[in-house]
């Protein structure tokens, strides 16, 4: 329980104490008692108000492909909150959860309905519908969302067996990460923000080798047909759900060196949602204005092929969107201050804090580019959505949730 507001007869410094009772409907309501200290030192009780006050937490959905970046991101997510994000405490070593004071992300791998054997069986993959339990998905975070604890299952990718749940009680921000958080419209419609990471086959297979080949002994064979046989059902499931994202981070080859497939110098763009509550779009210079700048020159160290931005309004799936892209990459990470400062909206809570987080966090993937860049400052409007929400839950509850 969180106290939404406080009605008290505009006494200063009122120091309050909490009763819980159900109320009508059955709903939770918390008595405070508000207590005003007199100057004697004893404690004189001013009034008493009765407030209906569920804690709801709030939910962030990240969707994506297998191996395209949302751990990275989470973890960038995460540091924007302070703190480190941890597995739950003494639980299952192969837990996909990451708990950290502020956040909890939970893996939808978890609402795998069928295991590894289970899949191979009836021949379906772990993209398809079928192998996932949307129903217990809904429920539970409807549940975390109201603020109440669920045992939610553990999708082991060690074993590729179903272990048995763990608890997770309600945090102030839950991120649901994983390849269907907008695929069923109940789980969609719980979502307070949702981010889709579109990175184009190109990139995807240059980072698939990247990790499977060099980190995981991978053949390039076993890759290219691992990448086949996901595409029909990634094409059919997971990639519709950027239609219904506030933002999307597309990745995609760079168009400064012309006919590049290795995947290393990228073309990064933050489409943004215009009218999206608590949510105001990113703007390079101009607000609305289509903008094209090339910063590279006195203030900012650029070798080939260079860096170029672009800003400008447009349409995706028929809303209307903010996109920001950056194609290039930074040789100094420290100079990033001077794109940062021309970048309005970003949410920052002083000057410089996006490029204090890439260097805090450089030696995260794609801390030279625009998806470093973009995850930061997604992190910071999230930060700053939570805040802006819980101001308006304690003013006015009803208002905010609308
Ligand atoms: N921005 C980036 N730039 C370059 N490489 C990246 C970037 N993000 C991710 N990668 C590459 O992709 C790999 C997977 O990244 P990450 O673990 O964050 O993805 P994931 O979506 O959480 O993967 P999985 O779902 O398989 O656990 C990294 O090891 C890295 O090789
Ligand atoms: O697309 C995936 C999401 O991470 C995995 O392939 C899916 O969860 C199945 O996992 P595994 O390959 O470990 O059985």
């Amino acid at each position: 329980m969180a106290i939404c507001a406080v009605h008290t007869s505009g006494q200063l410094n009122p120091t309050c104490s909490f009763s819980s009772s159900l109320g009508f409907n059955g709903q939770k309501q918390q008595q405070v008692a508000v207590f005003y200290k007199q100057r004697s030192g004893s404690s004189r009780r001013v009034g008493v108000s009765v407030i209906r006050c569920e804690q709801e937490t709030i939910v962030i959905g990240l969707a994506a492909d297998s191996g395209c970046g949302k751990s990275t991101f989470m973890r960038r997510l995460t540091s924007v909150f302070g703190g480190a994000a941890k597995p739950p405490k003494g639980g299952n070593p192969d837990s996909n959860t990451l708990i950290s004071d502020t956040t909890t992300v939970i893996c939808l791998d978890d609402y795998h309905s069928l295991d590894r054997t289970g899949r191979k069986e009836k021949g379906v993959t772990a993209l398809d519908p079928k192998a996932n339990d949307f129903d217990l998905m809904y429920e539970q975070v409807k549940a975390i969302k109201e603020g109440k604890a669920v045992e939610k299952p553990i999708y082991n990718h060690v074993s590729g067996l179903l272990d048995p749940p763990e608890l997770i009680k309600p945090p102030k921000i839950l991120v649901i990460e994983g390849l269907h958080p907008m695929y069923d419209e109940r789980v969609r419609d719980l979502l307070d923000f949702s981010i889709y990471l579109d990175i184009s086959n190109e990139v995807k297979f240059a980072w698939k080798i990247q990790r499977d080949m060099a980190e995981r002994g991978h053949s390039l064979e076993s890759i290219k047909a691992s990448i086949e046989a996901r595409k029909p059902d990634f094409d059919a499931y997971i990639d519709p759900q950027k239609q219904y994202a506030d933002a999307v981070i597309e990745v995609l080859p760079t168009q400064l060196i012309p006919g590049d497939n290795e995947g290393k110098v990228l073309r990064v763009r933050l489409i943004m949602k215009e009218g999206v509550k608590y949510f105001n779009p990113v703007y390079l210079f101009d607000e609305g204005s289509t903008i094209s700048w090339i910063p590279c020159g006195r203030k900012l160290t650029c070798s080939y092929p260079g860096i170029k931005f672009n800003y400008g309004p447009d349409t995706y799936f028929g809303n209307e969107v903010s996109v920001l892209e950056m194609d290039g990459q930074f040789d100094r990470l420290d100079e990033l201050i001077y794109v940062e400062s021309h970048l309005s909206n970003i949410s920052t809570k002083f000057y410089g804090e996006v490029t204090q987080q890439m260097l805090k966090h450089s030696d995260f993937p794609g801390s030279n580019n625009g998806t470093g860049l973009f995850q930061t400052i997604v992190g910071l409007k999230i930060r700053d959505l939570y805040e802006q929400l819980i101001a308006a839950r304690a003013k006015t509850p009803a208002e905010a949730k609308a």
